[in-house]
């Protein structure tokens, strides 16, 4: 059937109405298509209140559509948005965003900030699927939509590092050595690279533990990828739905546990298992934007990670605590005068903070996709911070919190679009709302 797509849906899709037949004026669902286009497509699959539909052809292309630069797009399940040029795929994000917070019942938004920087090797961290076959080694993502295995020879929006490491240990798979041996056992394979790709840790993944080799093949490794400064095996429990989900047995590794990560004229210890922002071209805009002129006696970093926002609030406010639920490394390395780091969850914080009638003058939050949810957000209006500046990686949680929040006395007063994920339908939002 025929469509013209109206506007992008978030999840990478562009919405069109059926124009025929018995389901005329029902909302379809089209991925890799762009608003404005005519198109031909199938439907594929029937969901409530909507269809999908595979692209077929298009009929009459948006000035906004380019070649995509990866072989694979399409079919890997990691990118949405390569058949758009750049200018579009921010334009996309920016409608996506202010829609979704309006469909939530948010009025009156500010103008939405804009930051992005060079679109394509901006990862610092990529996980392997490994397919042992024949004494060789392939590497690859999920087929979209599926978790079959999807080899890739290539991927643009990795480091270079970590294609560099991925294509060693593909190599050295091939080996009949201990190294090579102990390299085929592996399912899964991750590489994380610090700022500049000075530094590289791996982490490989097994269904169970390594016969042995584990240090040739770190050693053989480290031989041609000088960067590698630590390396762990890890078996993976049982079967998960996810990999969020997944367990791991953690083993004794080789090298260095972490690494030194320099964002904004500081040093992070980051362990290689730990959360670190992804795009390590605007790690050192995102602390800015969080952090600029923002001052005062006490401010909280609600989910803070490895305290990327906590160091930096820590050289202008008198006292800062940052507040992480796997929290362990933060409590080592965030101390000394006006800093205080808590293993805890949020909820658990707060709860306790309310009691003992603790108000600060700032609140950041950067939680998971899930966002903070209703408790938070009703701690949150309770101990009323004059400022929260939310940080997050999913419109949709951000725009059902945020509502919460701003029913409660707040206002939205600053709204920060950081492309933080190009080519993909993913972004990060930072609104800042104040009472
Ligand atoms: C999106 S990351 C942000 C980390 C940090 N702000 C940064 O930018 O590096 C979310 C963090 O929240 C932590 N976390 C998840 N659930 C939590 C909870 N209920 N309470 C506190 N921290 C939590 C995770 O371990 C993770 O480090």
């Amino acid at each position: 059937m025929k469509l013209r797509i109206e506007k992008p849906v978030y999840g990478g899709a562009g919405l069109a109405h059926q124009t025929e037949g018995k389901d005329t004026g029902r909302a379809v669902f089209v991925p890799f298509t762009l608003p404005g286009e005519l198109i031909e497509a199938n439907i594929t699959e029937k969901s409530t209140g909507h269809d999908e539909a595979a692209l077929l052809h298009v009929l009459e292309p948006s000035p906004n559509r380019v070649k995509p630069e990866c072989p694979h797009f399409g079919q890997c399940g990691g990118c949405q948005y390569q058949h758009a040029d750049y200018p579009a795929q921010f334009a996309i994000k920016q409608e996506i965003l202010r829609e979704t917070l309006e469909r939530a019942g948010i009025v009156g938004l500010p103008e939405i900030t804009v930051h992005s920087a060079e679109p394509w090797r901006y990862r610092n961290r990529i996980r392997l699927r490994i397919n042992s076959a024949n004494g060789s080694l392939e590497g690859g993502y999920n087929r979209r939509g599926t978790n079959e295995f999807l080899p890739i020879q290539h991927c643009p929006i990795a480091a270079p590092l970590l294609w560099r490491a991925a294509l060693a240990f593909k190599e050295i798979g091939a080996e009949a050595s201990a190294a090579g041996r102990c390299a085929r056992e592996a399912v899964e394979v991750e590489f994380f690279c610090s700022d500049g790709e000075k530094k590289l840790q791996m982490t490989v993944f097994t269904a169970k533990e390594h016969a042995g080799g584990f240090g040739e093949l770190c050693e053989r490794l480290h031989s041609v990828v000088p960067e590698l400064a630590g390396a762990a095996p890890a078996v993976i429990i049982g079967k998960a739905q996810s990999r969020k989900a997944q367990k791991t047995k953690p083993l004794t590794g080789w090298g260095t546990d972490g690494f030194l990560y320099s964002v904004a004229g500081e040093d992070y210890w980051v362990n290689r298992g730990s959360f670190f922002q992804m795009n390590r071209f605007l790690i050192d805009k995102m602390v800015h934007v969080v952090t600029k002129q923002r001052t005062g006696q006490l401010a909280w970093d609600l989910y803070a990670g490895v305290g990327l926002f906590s160091r930096a609030l820590a050289r202008s406010f008198e006292q800062v605590t940052a507040i992480e639920i796997a929290g362990t490394d933060l409590v080592s390395t965030f101390k000394g005068p006006g800093k205080k780091a808590i293993t805890s969850t949020t909820a658990d914080f707060l709860r306790a903070a309310s009691i003992q009638r603790e108000r600060p003058e700032l609140v950041v939050m950067d939680p998971p996709r899930a966002g903070v949810g209703a408790e938070v957000c009703s701690l949150l209006a309770k101990i009323q911070p004059q400022q929260i500046t939310y940080v997050s990686c999913d419109p949709v949680t951000l725009a059902r919190d945020a509502k919460v929040l701003l029913d409660s006395g707040y206002h939205l007063t600053e709204l920060h679009l950081l492309d933080m994920f190009p080519q993909t339908f993913h972004m990060e939002t930072i609104a800042v709302l104040k009472r």
